[in-house]
């Protein structure tokens, strides 16, 4: 066994030599090219490409791949070695293989779903389906030029056990940083299905936390790039995430995978764009202050939650019936005369409004026949029998022109969405039903807050598409593809409008319907999006494995799903195994704190000097509302290094040590996590307070710690070994 492990090594570590020879050849080869510097168009692009290549060799030197996996097609008479990396590279000499396979490569395809067994493996390939026998697939870890690792999870030849997570376990283990990583080198055949699924279709996954959902998306963004080309581009991707600070911490993996240029956004920031308004401030610190602040503080949620209604599809009915009305109505009553004796029949403008125009939305509609108008008024000033009477009818034409415009419906998106709910006087022709659709209580709060100006994210879909509907998209191109980012959180009512910005129905939308922290806003069950798309689509994928945590974090935090919210979407852990997770009274151990009633912050102040203490790159604590947050991080700023506040403003994530309220820690991960205030005057008995607490326990990748005034929430509960009470005895 030792024996053959050396032979492997030994064999990778020339291979990788060889490699690497290689790669400088191509490295010189395009070095010694001079760079063209002249204005021929095509000459710019050969060498815009040469750099590109440039750039990508150099930084592929490091790590010219991560994978192996020796393949005999069918038709073929030899097996090979083929390797994968991040970066295809071609050989300078003709060859039958590339000297680096891309990982994105149909055949690459193959070292993600072979998942072990003797029996014969297919890839799609642009020929058509490749079978064939898979006799090696073997993990290489190589950190600069110098190979670390070499770890075989197959091996026909070989009577040493099938596929084994041993390398996905060694990866899950390391430390984490500020920044999630990319995974080409463990992508698992679940994910993997997910990454190469077609491109014109809305993906729904539904992954459980950890499941990797966000690091699938954006492999799966670099992919769509890859493999069609010649359809998309980067700078027609979005990525909508929840906030600027989780923005800033997935920034790191689009580049590592060679990607640059697709944007990224939350969607308030591009509805504001959109809609060329600035969004006031107070919307998100308030409304997390009114959900968040207290246990049980969550009010009863109902179709008639002002989030939920208007988040539904309902009123998109509504606004598209005001339209209608105001389109209808909207050529001004009598003919336009600019001046006595020159009269531009109603009739005509009818016709050039319901006729010629009638393809264009309304804003641009009114545009172009005012202008048509104007074209007119032209023509006949022409006629004028003298300068003065030119000068004259000029002058009448334009206020006349100005006056008639003005009777046009205003084509105001926000104007209209308060006209919807009588917000604003309406004109007197308008018929009652928009506000008989709307329940009550959703009306009369919308009205009150947009007297007073307040929008809420939940206001932005609405006006979105009254905008779309007036004024189209505006003649801006529409996006190649969408990633919708812990989409549990949106309503249908934003995926239909952003349905609208995309080609083909081009979406992935991931989310856990277990983390719904927001479901006063967002779905409760994903048949609510997937009725948006017919049938051929959507299509649906479950993502059930969490690689995040350890086993026993996992474990514990099922328990608390289970039992707290009655879910049955549980994770199934990989097998890593860790420490248990340890549920510690405040007042244990502590008397003298105890006394002088600072036993809260002092047990918190020593788990964090415990924890940062260790080998860990991460560590949070996390609170119930941002005032605790705040309150703890005061208390400790001065003792910790390295110690950051992280409050709904921020936009970047810097890692070390975090104090942070949980539900801003949704999407993040750390490699421990102090649950401060893990008892029942802070997580009540609600399944909304069970979510929040399984949200805060699954950011742990190694280390989970709850401290707790004594009183714990019914959840919680101590299961065989994979709990612990009390201080870890060096304490
Ligand atoms: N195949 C894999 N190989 C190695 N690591 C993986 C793999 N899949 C996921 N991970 C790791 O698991 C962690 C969780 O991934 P990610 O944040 O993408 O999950 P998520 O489903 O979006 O989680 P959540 O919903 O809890 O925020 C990350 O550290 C990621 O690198």
């Amino acid at each position: 066994m030792e024996d053959d492990f050396q032979s492997a090594y030994q064999e990778e570590e020339d291979r990788l030599n060889g490699a690497l020879t290689e790669i400088d050849t191509v490295l010189e080869r395009l070095r010694s090219i001079p760079v063209y510097t002249g204005s021929e168009y095509t000459e710019q692009v050969l060498e815009d490409s040469r750099e590109q290549r440039r750039k990508d060799l150099a930084k592929l030197r490091q790590e010219p791949y991560f994978g192996r996996l020796d393949f005999q097609g069918n038709d073929e008479d030899e097996r090979k070695a083929l390797y994968i990396g991040k970066i295809g590279v071609d050989r300078e000499q003709v060859s039958d293989r590339p000297l680096v396979i891309d990982w994105r490569a149909p055949v690459a395809s193959l070292f993600y779903s072979f998942t072990g067994g003797t029996e014969p493996a297919s890839y799609e390939a642009p020929e058509g389906l490749i079978e064939g026998l898979v006799y090696l697939k073997r993990n290489v870890v190589i950190r600069k030029q110098i190979l670390e690792r070499v770890a075989d999870t197959y091996n026909r030849d070989s009577d040493a056990p099938a596929v084994s997570d041993e390398f996905l376990v060694y990866r899950l283990g390391e430390n984490k940083d500020n920044r999630l990583r990319d995974i080409v080198s463990t992508i698992q055949e679940e994910q993997d299905k997910i990454i190469r699924a077609a491109k014109n279709t809305a993906l729904i996954i539904q992954g459980v936390a950890g499941s990797g959902k966000t690091t699938v998306a954006l492999h799966r963004l670099a992919f769509l790039l890859y493999q069609y080309k010649e359809q998309v581009s980067a700078e027609k991707m979005i990525i909508f995430a929840p906030n600027r600070m989780f923005l800033d911490y997935i920034s790191d993996v689009l580049p590592e995978l060679g990607v640059g240029n697709i944007a990224q956004s939350t969607f308030p920031d591009w509805a504001a764009d959109v809609l060329g308004i600035t969004l006031p401030e107070q919307d998100t610190a308030e409304t997390m202050n009114r959900w968040f602040e207290t246990a049980g503080s969550m009010p009863e949620i109902t179709e008639e939650t002002p989030g939920r209604f208007k988040g539904s599809t309902v009123l998109m009915e509504v606004i598209e019936s005001t339209i209608k009305l105001l389109e209808t109505g909207a050529v001004p009553e009598g003919d336009f005369i600019p001046w006595e004796g020159a009269v531009l029949r109603r009739s005509m403008i009818l016709r050039w409004h319901n006729e010629e125009y009638a393809p264009y939305p309304p804003a641009k509609r009114k545009e172009r026949v005012m202008a048509r108008i104007h074209r007119w008024i032209e023509m006949e000033l022409k006629k004028s029998p003298s300068q003065a009477a030119l000068k004259e009818r000029k002058k009448k034409a334009a206020a006349r022109e100005k006056t008639y415009s003005g009777k046009w419906p205003k084509y105001d998106p926000l104007m209209i969405y308060k006209q919807i709910f009588r917000a604003v006087k309406v004109p007197e022709h308008w018929p009652a039903a928009a506000p008989e659709i709307i329940p009550q209580g959703v009306l009369k709060e919308t009205v009150k807050e947009l007297k007073k100006g307040i929008l809420r994210e939940e206001d932005l879909p609405p006006l979105l598409y009254i905008h779309y509907l007036l004024s189209g998209n505006d003649g801006g191109d529409r996006f190649d593809h969408i990633v919708i980012d812990e989409a549990q959180d949106f309503s249908p009512f934003q995926i239909a409008v952003l349905d609208l910005y995309v080609k083909g129905h081009s979406f992935t939308i991931l989310g856990d319907l277990s983390q719904g922290i927001h479901a006063y806003k967002g779905v409760h069950a994903w048949e609510e999006m997937q009725t948006l798309f017919a049938p051929e689509h959507t299509a649906y994928h479950a993502l059930t494995r969490s690689y995040r945590s350890t086993m026993e974090i996992i474990e514990f935090a099922n328990g608390i799903l289970s039992s707290g919210v009655g879910s049955s979407l549980l994770a199934v852990p990989v097998f890593r195994s860790g420490n248990p997770v340890r549920l510690i009274s405040y007042a244990d151990r502590q008397p003298a704190a105890a006394a002088a009633g600072s036993e809260r912050l002092s047990a918190v102040r020593t788990a964090l000097g415990a924890l940062s203490g260790c080998e860990y790159r991460t560590v949070a604590v996390l609170t119930r509302s941002l005032r605790e947050a705040a309150e703890l991080y005061d208390a400790l700023a001065g003792q910790f290094e390295d110690l950051h506040l992280i409050d709904g403003s921020m936009t970047e994530y810097r890692g070390g040590l975090s104090v942070l309220p949980v539900y801003l820690s949704k999407g993040l991960e750390f490699d421990a996590v102090i649950l401060a205030d893990a008892d029942s005057g802070h997580y009540g008995e609600a399944a909304w307070d069970a979510k929040l607490m399984y949200v805060g326990c699954t950011r742990a990748l190694h280390e989970l710690w709850l401290l707790h005034d004594g009183q714990l929430p019914p959840y919680v509960q101590l299961l065989g070994e994979e709990t612990v009470s009390g201080w870890p005895d060096s304490q």
